[in-house]
């Protein structure tokens, strides 16, 4: 379970020239280690995310994820190791309003392929492991936002990922809240080990990582 970014350069377009949003970025994240990226408003940090994440293909280096090399890979291959390797987690839960807390994982456990038996009893141990598991039957209007961005959690988690990405999880929370949502993905990392990468703008939250990366203006 690895992530490895090495010499990316994405630049977007601006106009008659070109915008450069991540320039020959290097960034390494074992199994079990939690990599915060922290930086100022257009830095980059979501850029990096969707690099990452393979939603976005860089202008030049490589992104391999859990020892798979991204570069040059179709199009559905890229979609499939999305599904089985990278788990996402964007700022806001998106999650579906119909659906309860544990059939929000389970949609996504059809998504990555995985069998529908057995789905539920999956879904309701990770719910679990993020201390949801007596709100398992609640729809999002009756969670709270802590709360929804724990399914959230539970949900990037679903498919077993070696890579967890998780884009500023504590924006809409109160400072407390957000500390124990980041002490969340400290452990999960520790216990699931996953190659986690959190981006955040908050530095009160950088002492529960194992490593900062720090990107400029
Ligand atoms: N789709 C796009 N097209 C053109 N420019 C973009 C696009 N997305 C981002 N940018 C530019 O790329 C740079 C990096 O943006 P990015 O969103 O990655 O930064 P960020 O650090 O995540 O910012 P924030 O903390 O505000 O979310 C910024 O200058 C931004 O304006």
């Amino acid at each position: 379970m690895s992530l490895e970014l090495n010499d990316v350069t994405l630049t977007y377009p601006d106009g008659d020239t070109r915008l450069t949003a991540l320039d020959r970025v290097d960034l390494s994240v074992p199994g079990g280690c939690l990599t915060a990226v922290v930086g100022p408003s257009g830095s980059g940090k979501s850029s990096l995310l969707a690099v990452a994440a393979t939603l976005i293909t860089p202008d030049t280096g490589t992104v391999t994820v859990d020892g798979v090399r991204t570069t040059g890979m179709g199009r559905g291959a890229l979609t499939e190791l999305r599904g089985r390797r990278i788990g996402i987690a964007f700022q806001h839960p998106h999650l579906l309003p119909s659906l309860t807390a544990v059939e929000q994982l389970q949609v996504m456990a059809g998504l990555g392929g995985r069998a529908a038996r057995g789905a539920r009893g999956r879904a309701m141990e990770l719910l679990d492991a993020v201390g949801l598991a007596d709100l398992a039957g609640r729809r999002p209007h009756r969670l709270s936002g802590g709360q929804r961005q724990r399914v959230n959690l539970a949900r990037a988690l679903t498919n077993d990922p070696a890579v967890l990405l998780v884009d500023e999880p504590t924006s809409a929370l109160d400072h407390e809240r957000g500390a124990a949502v980041v002490e969340l993905i400290a452990r999960l990392t520790r216990e699931r080990g996953t190659a986690t990468v959190l981006v955040t703008h908050d530095r009160a939250h950088l002492p529960a990582a194992d490593r900062v990366v720090e990107f400029a203006g």
